[in-house]
């Protein structure tokens, strides 16, 4: 491996975890093209979760793809996926070329500016393959991403550009969890993908 591209992976984490910073794998052009298309094509909904045993609704918008209509739960609810969309098939195909890793569904996240976060966690639902990576693209907006470890409490920040990759593997859900904090300086959208493998 030589030096840009050691660089260019480095792991995040200093222990307990692999999480991959790829940087920016989407030109300028590329970036606005697909933020504008899942805009316009990609149906997002109010999230919907069950929190102490009461359904509340987000103002952070999901939307879930994959290759086939399976059903999943997510925050105890159980819902069905849409059939991927030709541009999330063309993102997908860069992110499994750059990562080496292949994917099966899509999760989208809308935030439409800085009120909007996502609370710390980890993403280690049962259907989720075991220890599979999850790839993580930006678009829009930048943000502070942070990791808190489970034990130790050591936090890690970093700002998601648009157009880059974050790539959560092996022992990263396990050990550290994560969160999109709510910030005053942000007030435009920012779109997440997180390509995740289900066990169908
Ligand atoms: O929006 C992000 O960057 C992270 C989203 C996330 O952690 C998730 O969907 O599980
Ligand atoms: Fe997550």
């Amino acid at each position: 491996m030589d030096l840009f591209s050691t660089e260019k992976i480095a792991n995040i984490l200093p222990f307990d975890g692999v999480t991959n910073y790829h940087g920016l794998v989407l030109n300028k052009r590329q970036c606005e093209f697909y933020y504008e298309k899942l805009m316009e094509t990609i149906l997002f909904k109010n999230d919907e979760a069950i929190i102490f045993g009461k359904k509340i609704i987000t103002k952070r918008k999901v939307a879930w793809y994959g290759t086939s209509e399976f059903s999943y739960t997510y925050s105890k609810i159980t819902k069905k996926a849409n059939f991927f969309t030709k541009e999330l098939i063309e993102l997908k195909d860069i992110v499994e070329k750059e990562t080496g890793e292949t994917f099966n569904s899509c999760l989208l996240n809308l935030y439409p500016s800085g009120a909007e976060g996502m609370a710390y966690h980890s993403d280690g639902e049962k259907m989720l393959k075991k220890n599979g990576a999850i790839a993580s693209l930006s678009l829009g907006a930048e943000r502070k991403f942070s990791f808190k470890h489970k034990k130790n409490k050591q936090r890690i920040d970093l700002i998601l550009e648009k157009g880059s990759l974050l790539v959560m593997k092996e022992g990263t859900q396990t050990h550290w969890l994560h969160r999109l904090p709510p910030t005053k300086k942000v007030n435009s959208p920012r779109i997440n993908l997180t390509f995740r493998t289900i066990e169908l």
